[in-house]
């Protein structure tokens, strides 16, 4: 055992030795002059700006407005990255080329300290034996499963809402109050998340329990470990030169209150998940009775997961070792959490911006009811038309997460959509990237690129999605996205698995709240500032140093149209 003062001494040492060798290592440079932001920071380059929680989402649009579609930024240490947004390229780093085109070791290691060996987290073959046993379970046939449990969600938080709404209304006036959407939001993603994927209640949409460990872990962990990204490197280095137990130690007695929160929040949800895990494996082998009485009455991606594991256990090539299926909990719990928190508030407070839109919906809604006669299946959830263009359009202007990287393992030239012109003036139409050169993904500046969606690119027109067809300009760029010509849920061999999970759950959540409530500006609150962050978060003016989002809204209790709404 090491004692804290000579671990801090340790810890300092390698810190040095870290930035040394990534200075000496790491410091890739452009092959060509691309033109791109001037270094913020003699150590940090743009990274300071390009993480920036504040003012980052303004800093990505103007980099793209003002140096286009292929430029470079700087890094910790001079390293330089491509910023890129060129279709034609992306299709190249996304789906073609992908033997070249990893996940950046920076982001791998951080998701495999967070979540161990889940789909995230691995590569190679590793990854194509998960994604292969994993992918089904999130197809429509499942997800057509699981829309009842999303149903129950989707009603548990209205029912929230609704007892805030009334607690906090005057007597004798209509119920009305402000309340912070994010906090809902957040926590009945994570209860769709727990019930649909892991088959375990948070209890995140009941207000008398007190909050458990387990789900706070779950939601602090994005917002606390984000503010570490630009310091990736130094992390990346201890993980490859250093035994685990060292890094693990050296965590623990790094003097920055931050790191000591990230490395609380990762054991308690180990702890859980294996608690979970244990409790799963015991049900399975207990038979089928034991497993329908358990949340989510076994139907829950986990639960099928470990059974299909189980039965194929004789076969070494159709099984995963155990701790790769438990690494699926963390993976699974972090990749969906924040990302449908994000798209959901979102949702919400662009409609609630929107009020002869927002009432459109609601005309919609109660049309369907009255035509189907009772609850919608997953047939009509997925496809009654204004939602769904008010859910892609969302999906579009506001991607959740921003941006992603991969890095080149070769050097490689990949042909660009249109030339682009150098510092030094001279035009290319093809882009060396060098070997071990980071490509940042620009997902929000293809998604909102006005030569493909037009001029009117950075307004939220859920009506664009409602014509027949996709505009030629939308169709020519042959955006490598998985989801309505966006990047989004990004595009290739590690797309998004749970776009049609979030887009269910989305829905539900999303028609049992319109039916039941208005949503309006909160008084006196009305401007919201959504920041970068690993999704983006929204905080009110002045107060988005806090990690903690918020989204106040004035939120009014509907009488019900139908017995429907009702339930
Ligand atoms: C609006 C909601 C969501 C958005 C915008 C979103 C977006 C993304 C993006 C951009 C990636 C690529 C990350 C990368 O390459 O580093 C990704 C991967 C992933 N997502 Fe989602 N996601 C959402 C919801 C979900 C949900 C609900 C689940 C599961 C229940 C999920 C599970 C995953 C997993 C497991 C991966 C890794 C896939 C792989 O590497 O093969 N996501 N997601």
């Amino acid at each position: 055992m090491i004692d804290k003062a000579n671990a801090v001494l340790l810890a300092a040492l390698v810190t040095v030795c870290a930035l040394y060798s990534a200075w000496r290592r790491h410091a890739v440079k452009c092959v060509v002059p691309l033109r791109g932001p001037a270094p913020s920071s003699f150590l940090l380059g743009n990274s300071p700006d390009l993480y920036s929680g504040p003012h980052g989402l303004a800093y990505h649009h103007t980099l793209a407005a003002t140096y286009g579609r292929a430029f470079k930024v700087h890094m910790l240490a001079g390293e330089e990255q491509i910023y890129l947004s060129d279709t034609r390229a992306l299709h190249h780093v996304l789906v073609r080329d992908t033997h070249v085109f990893d996940e950046t070791p920076a982001m791998m290691s951080e998701f495999y300290y967070c979540f161990g060996p889940g789909l995230i987290s691995v590569h190679g073959d590793t990854h194509k034996k998960q994604r292969k046993m994993i992918q089904p379970l999130f197809g429509a046939a499942h997800m057509r499963v699981l829309t009842p449990t999303f149903w129950d969600i989707a009603y548990q938080a209205r029912d929230v809402i609704r007892a805030k709404v009334a607690c906090a209304s005057d007597a004798g006036k209509a119920p009305s109050a402000v309340l912070d959407l994010w906090k809902w939001s957040s926590r009945a993603a994570l209860e769709g998340v727990g019930v649909g994927a892991l088959g375990y209640s948070f209890d995140a949409l009941d207000d008398e329990t007190e909050d458990n460990a387990y789900m706070v872990a779950a939601r602090e962990l994005p917002y606390t470990v984000y503010p570490l990204r630009k310091f990736m490197p130094i992390c990346v280095w201890c993980m490859r030169n250093l035994p685990v137990w060292l890094q693990r130690a050296l965590a623990r007695v790094t003097p920055v209150p931050r790191v000591q929160k990230v490395c609380r929040i990762v054991e308690t949800l180990q702890r859980n998940s294996e608690a979970l895990y244990a409790a799963k494996k015991a049900a399975l082998r207990e038979g089928d009775a034991e497993v329908a009485a358990q949340v989510g009455a076994g139907n829950d991606v986990m639960s099928v997961l470990m059974k299909a594991n189980m039965a194929a256990a004789a076969n070494e090539k159709e099984c995963l070792p155990d701790d790769e299926v438990m690494g699926q909990m963390n993976t699974l719990i972090s990749a969906a959490h924040d990302t449908t928190s994000s798209a959901l508030a979102h949702m919400i407070y662009c409609l609630a911006q929107d009020l002869p839109r927002q009432r459109r919906l609601r005309e919609e809604l109660a049309q369907a009811r009255s035509d189907t006669f009772g609850e919608f299946d997953y047939h009509t959830v997925t496809t009654l038309p204004f939602l769904d263009a008010c859910y892609r359009e969302t999906l579009r202007l506001y991607a959740p997460a921003s941006f992603q990287h991969r890095t080149a393992t070769e050097a490689i030239t990949v042909p660009l959509s249109a030339p682009i012109e150098l510092s030094n003036g001279e035009l290319i139409s093809a882009l060396p990237i060098a070997k071990g050169q980071t490509v940042v993904v620009a997902i929000e500046a293809v998604n909102r690129d006005p030569a493909i969606w037009g001029p009117d690119a950075d307004t939220w027109l859920p009506e664009r999605w409602l014509t027949k067809g996709s505009p030629a300009s939308v169709q020519a760029a042959g955006v490598p996205g998985a989801f309505s010509h966006t990047l989004t849920f990004l595009g290739g061999n590690r797309s998004c698995i749970g776009m049609k999970f979030s887009e269910i759950e989305l829905k539900t959540i999303l028609i049992a709240l319109v039916e039941n409530f208005e949503f309006a500006p909160a008084p006196g609150q009305e401007e919201v500032k959504w920041r970068l962050s690993l999704v983006q978060t929204p905080a009110q003016p002045g107060r988005e140093h806090l990690d903690e989002p918020e989204l106040p809204l004035l939120v009014t209790t509907m009488k019900p149209r139908s017995v429907d709404a009702l339930e």
